[in-house]
């Protein structure tokens, strides 16, 4: 069955006691995407993921993956792998023991599949999973949900504990699948450095809410680093939606969203694109800012866009 969203939330809120972790948070992923889910600390990845994944339930709102499926009915289960942060598995047993236990919880298993991923990576299946490395426990992780031949795989901070070969043999991992199964991907991380290799659409979080929704390519096109005289930066904000303005002295830097065309800025101004890393960062520096498809995302010049 096609599916054209593989998370669809309108308005979704999720409240803690007295404290909103997620608030009005509009979000359409497409399918057959790598997506980062990047935010600081309490900006609500950890909530949207459990909710996606059927662990928890909005306190306002709806949500829809796969199309038109609710989180943890019978068949979002079936379909989707999670792997929590930290999944901590049952440190006493064995890999095999593991594996045995996916195969009789899981309606869709492939246990071949999960062998050959542990054995390409050399992880006996005899060995204790408390004795497993770092890297191999996250591999053992990612087996598992593999295992399931999920469409959608949501990943809370997987890279988090893991050295830079780990990160590089995990995503290696995981991007082979992406390209063998064509599964869609939902992965939150703060390696905002290692993005650009990795994903191809980005969601931020800010405060609860979505600043920034879109696909990479789209989102890199439409922004330019300006460079220019200070004494004229005012009247390229006035023009152009800014998202980040540095005044250095006589140069100003100014982050501009342009529609995907260059700035008409005059012959004094410099004009840049700019990297995954450098735009994420610029957008965590500035909660204000907002990049959001549809109307909701539509930019006024002379404004930072409030989402
Ligand atoms: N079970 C809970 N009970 C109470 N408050 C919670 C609970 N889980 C999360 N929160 C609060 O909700 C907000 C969002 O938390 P969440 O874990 O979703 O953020 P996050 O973006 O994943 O953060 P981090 O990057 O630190 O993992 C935070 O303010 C957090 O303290």
């Amino acid at each position: 069955m096609a599916t054209d969203t593989v998370i669809d939330c309108g308005g979704i809120g999720k409240r803690y006691r007295r404290s909103w972790a997620l608030r009005d948070c509009h979000l359409a992923v497409p399918a057959g995407h790598v997506v980062a889910l990047v935010g600081p600390n309490g900006a609500g990845k950890t909530t949207l993921l459990s909710l996606a994944a059927g662990l928890t339930l909005p306190s306002e709102g709806a949500m829809t993956v796969l199309g038109d499926q609710l989180p943890g009915s019978p068949r979002a289960l079936d379909r989707i792998g999670f792997v929590a942060q930290n999944a901590a598995l049952y440190p006493g047993l064995p890999v095999r023991d593991l594996l045995a236990i996916g195969r009789h919880l899981n309606r869709r298993w492939d246990d071949a599949r999960a062998r050959d991923h542990l054995d390409g990576l050399g992880i006996p299946l005899e060995r204790k999973y408390g004795r497993l490395s770092g890297g191999q426990q996250a591999q053992v992780s990612l087996a598992l949900a593999l295992a399931k031949r999920p469409e959608l795989l949501l990943l809370d901070e997987p890279l988090a504990a893991l050295d830079p070969l780990a990160r590089h043999d995990f995503m290696s991992a995981l991007l082979t699948a992406v390209a063998e199964d064509g599964l869609s991907v939902v992965f939150s991380s703060h390696a905002v450095n290692e993005l650009e290799q990795s994903c191809d659409y980005l969601v931020v979080l800010a405060g609860g809410r979505v600043q920034v929704s879109g696909e990479v390519d789209d989102l890199l096109a439409d922004h330019r680093m300006l460079t220019g005289p200070t004494a004229e930066a005012d009247a390229v904000a006035e023009r152009l939606p800014v998202v980040r303005d540095r005044r250095a002295g006589a140069q100003s830097h100014l982050l501009v969203r342009t529609g995907g065309v260059d700035a008409p800025v005059s012959g004094g101004w410099r004009q840049q694109r700019i990297g995954l890393e450098e735009l994420v960062l610029a957008y965590l520096r500035e909660p204000a800012a907002s990049a959001l498809p549809g109307p909701r995302g539509a930019v006024r010049p002379n404004q930072k866009v409030l989402s």
